[in-house]
């Protein structure tokens, strides 16, 4: 460790740094002691003694437990060697081939003389580093924070979750943190794209024009001088982004993170004095237009954490920029750019004085440097150069608590230890910092620090597809165009196709038949999981779990054609049964027939049938929520939300009407035996319910055709729009999937929430979905739908009182739904029109017929 002394520059007058000590003459202590607690900081400073062993690393962690200890410990070694590796090397001071680093500012050296400077980089103060092993950290991000899970919008559900959103994407983002953005300068985008585009373009291929083309790429509103070059990615949605960009998927809020550190940071609307290209965050409400802070930092928030494994780990960090920040020095050229990689190279605790109010809060300031500061930045204004002589920021040490800080604001030094008593405390005087007058320092603002590992490529390739089915997660997320670098989501079921406007890059997906033998396997999976469950659960019954009693009756297993057949019957609060709800299980013999469902699925499998992902919420918007499914609709529209155009039945392939035939026996079945199974316990709405149920019955007029790619899956919803028939009937085909039914909230429905549940849920209170979450219903009805399974949903009032979701437990599965669209109940003419044309069932179908085997 002498070489630490070596790296002193000056000495430390009395009446300057009275306060501070020499850390680095002294030799660091044991890694593994703990730094000074708040009490020990504040004796410290009474006695005015410097502390020995000052490079203690600067782990603080609140008396872990037995397994945190262990992780605690494993953090501290790793700190503790990049701590030493710096103090032997000063690596990170010295840029490569320049002198730059060495030639500090007249001013500069005129301060190195008369005060203790040491050119050191800081990797970490009192941070509160949490390294924690990949499962605790798996467990921690799972159980606390997910902002990487793209929303599966529902009809009903997504606009209020995109209004959430809307509200906190772009002034809540990493809570508690002001971002410092060091803007230089550029690496040729062009070469880099050029080396990732391989050519693999296919022919121009037109796609339905509802496609999200996209003819505005930016909405900033002033115009400012364009980039001297062009990002290396934009995308004018943010889901775009963040299903191409596996280091970018902050759906909500502004930090990306995968293992507890820091991957991407979004800066965009919202700035504070001092920010620099940079972004700030959370803790506070909203006012007008405007965000009013309303608390301090919180130094254990998961983005606080995650940035600070990724200060001390040195990691990169992709920044994304959107157009609406203030200072972008460029006009942006899309709504949202990738800046570059960069890395933090400073972190500290800032008072800040609340915009229009006298109150001071305390916030986290993270300074990113791009990794690679000698190549000029993209946004550098046409015909500008930033010109910076890169110059080194000094570092003091306090005597009180010692900690290192570097010397960032043009007053002096002071301790930036929030921790400490003399954070924010003028060394000489020991008065309080004047915080309306600091300034950031030349030294500090011009100091570069070139990251030393490799710097990846920006650009994801396209995955490769070898070995996969085609529907695989990897193969599922968005992509970067290949052609023009546009961020692109997956709209398309059989196609890759660029969303901007200007390109016109479409590539057919890869799409590999499933085997038999992979659906057995995913079904045996599905199975056990199933199994283990309704253990949980003390029930048997592999068609379906009653979660609770209260709601839901059950009828015994029966058969109906050649189907092994459970019937429930769900009532509304007041006990009185409201519809029923039939599963039907298939079987090998069901399912190998000619025209079945092995054949069915197929068929769907190779053919394109036009299944698409549709805007669910505020279409058009840079916050565009993209059902989390593939839909394709036949017969009469089905506006549920999600705007989709529908094919007539005149114009669908053999497999829709195929199966519409099959549910159009289903339900002319489970209806009546809904009248037979009726529970006597129970009273219905009417006397004769099932009975005035079939004979209001009309034929399904409309099909629609969801295709499920792994993890998809749909929300919460019912199938309660106003046209819609009392009857919905759909065939399940492919990887298997649970289906849950939930009652309705302020329907009148006894509470069920725990007190185990109000807890997970204070956890999560930051976010607004949970917030919803916790006043949910649990789920009352668990229905397990296997590869040629149907179910039948019966009565209108159940779509009122309930809403269900499904999940599929496998890599791709259809489900073909089949319902009644009145056009008697529709208001425009042209939608009855429409309804009646395309729902008219074509002469050709005659030749299709199902008898139930
Ligand atoms: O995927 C399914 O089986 C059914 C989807 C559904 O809930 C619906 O279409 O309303």
């Amino acid at each position: 460790m002498s070489a630490m002394a070596t790296e002193t520059v000056g000495t430390m007058p009395e009446e300057v740094f009275s306060a501070c000590s020499s850390p680095l003459s002294s030799p660091p202590s044991s890694p593994l002691i703990p730094p000074l607690s708040q009490d020990e900081a504040t004796q410290n400073h009474d006695s005015q003694e410097s502390i020995a062993g000052p490079m203690t690393p600067t782990v603080s962690l609140p008396a872990p437990s037995r397994p945190k200890r262990q992780a605690a410990v494993r953090a501290a070694e790793k700190i503790t060697s990049i701590i030493d590796e710096f103090g032997t090397h000063n690596r990170h001071t010295k840029p490569r081939g320049t002198k730059r680093g060495r030639d500090a500012s007249p001013d500069l050296k005129k301060l190195n003389s008369t005060t203790e400077i040491h050119t050191k980089r800081i990797r970490t103060q009192d941070l509160p580093v949490t390294q924690l092993s990949p499962d605790e950290s798996d467990a921690a991000v799972d159980a606390e924070f997910d902002n990487d899970k793209e929303p599966a919008y529902t009809a009903d559900t997504g606009l209020t979750l995109l209004d959430a959103q809307i509200n906190t994407a772009n002034t809540q983002p990493a809570s508690d943190l002001q971002g410092v953005l060091v803007n230089n300068i550029l690496m040729n985008l062009r070469a880099k794209a050029a080396t990732n585009s391989v050519a693999i373009e296919q022919a121009d291929v037109d796609l339905p024009p509802t496609v999200a083309t996209v003819a505005d790429e930016t909405s900033a509103p002033i115009a400012r001088a364009a980039p001297r070059a062009p990002p290396p990615i934009r995308s004018k949605f943010r889901g775009g982004m963040c299903e191409a960009l596996p280091y970018f998927k902050a759906y909500k809020g502004s930090c990306y993170f995968a293992g507890l550190v820091a991957k991407g940071f979004l800066i965009d609307i919202e700035v504070e004095k001092g920010d620099m290209f940079g972004e700030n965050g959370g803790g506070r409400v909203k006012e007008g237009t405007s965000m009013v802070r309303s608390k301090d930092a919180v130094d254990d928030a998961i983005n606080v954490r995650s940035l600070t494994n990724a200060y001390a780990g040195d990691s990169l960090i992709a920044i994304v920029a959107g157009d609406q920040h203030p200072l972008y020095p460029c006009q942006p050229p899309a709504v949202y750019s990738v800046l570059d990689w960069f890395h933090i190279t400073y972190m500290w605790k800032e008072k800040l004085r609340a915009r229009g109010s006298q109150r001071v809060f305390t916030v986290w300031r993270v300074r990113f440097e791009k990794a690679n500061p000698f190549t000029p930045s993209w946004w550098i204004p046409l015909g500008e150069e930033e010109n910076v002589t890169p110059v080194t920021c000094p570092v003091g040490a306090c005597s009180t608590c010692n900690t290192q800080s570097k010397q960032i604001f043009t007053v002096g030094w002071f301790c930036l230890n929030h921790l400490c008593r003399n954070y924010y405390k003028l060394p000489s005087t020991l008065d309080d910092v004047d915080i309306d007058t600091l300034a950031y320092s030349q030294e500090f603002l011009n100091e570069r620090t070139p990251y030393e590992g490799d710097i990846p490529s920006l650009i994801p390739t396209l995955p490769n597809a070898e070995g996969m089915h085609g529907t695989e997660l990897a193969l599922r997320q968005g992509f970067v165009c290949p052609k023009c670098n546009y961020a692109c989501r997956r709209v398309y079921w059989s196609w890759l196709a660029c969303e901007s406007s200007n390109c016109r890059f479409r590539q057919q997906a890869v799409m590999i038949p499933y085997s038999k033998l992979l659906l057995s396997n995913e079904e045996e999976i599905f199975t056990k999981n199933m199994q283990a469950k309704r253990l949980r659960n003390k029930v048997n019954d592999s068609l379906a779990t009653i979660l609770n009693q209260t709601y839901a009756v059950l009828s015994p297993v029966t058969t109906l054609g050649g189907y092994t057949v459970r019937q429930f019957f769900l009532t509304n609060p007041t006990h009185q049964v409201i519809g029923s709800f039939t599963i039907f299980r298939s079987s090998e013999q069901i399912n190998t027939k000619a025209d079945g469902p092995d054949e069915l699925f197929r068929t769907l499998e190779v053919e394109d049938i036009g299944l698409r992902r549709n805007p669910a919420a505020i279409a058009g918007h840079k916050l565009e929520g993209l059902t989390r499914h593939f839909q394709q609709n036949f017969g009469a529209r089905y506006k549920f939300g999600v705007s989709v155009q529908s094919k007539g039945f005149a114009d669908a392939p053999p497999a829709i009407l195929k199966a519409l035939k099959r549910l159009d026996w289903a339900k002319g079945v489970a209806v009546s035996s809904a009248t037979a199974n009726f529970p006597i316990s129970r009273h219905g709405l009417g006397d004769n319910f099932f009975e005035d149920l079939a004979a209001q019955d009309q034929n399904f007029n409309e099909l629609l055709a969801l295709g499920y790619m792994e993890e998809d899956r749909i929300n919460y919803h019912d199938d309660g729009e106003k046209e819609l028939g009392p009857v919905v009937a759909a065939l399940s085909l492919g990887s298997p999937c649970t289906m849950r039914f939930r009652p309705k909230r302020n329907k009148g429905f006894e509470t069920d929430e725990t007190p185990k549940d109000s807890q997970k849920h204070k956890k999560n209170d930051r976010d607004e979905e949970d917030k919803k979450e916790k006043k949910n219903h649990k789920d009352i009805l668990e229905v397990e739908m296997r590869h040629g399974d149907m179910m039948v949903m019966a009565g209108t009032e159940i779509q009122r009182f309930y809403e269900h979701a499904v999940t599929p437990q496998g890599k791709r599965r259809f489900a073909l739904t089949a319902r009644f669209v009145d056009p008697a109940k529709m208001e425009l003419q042209s939608d009855i029109d429409d309804a009646l044309i395309k729902g008219a069932i074509p002469p050709h179908a005659a030749n299709f017929t199902y008898d139930g085997y």
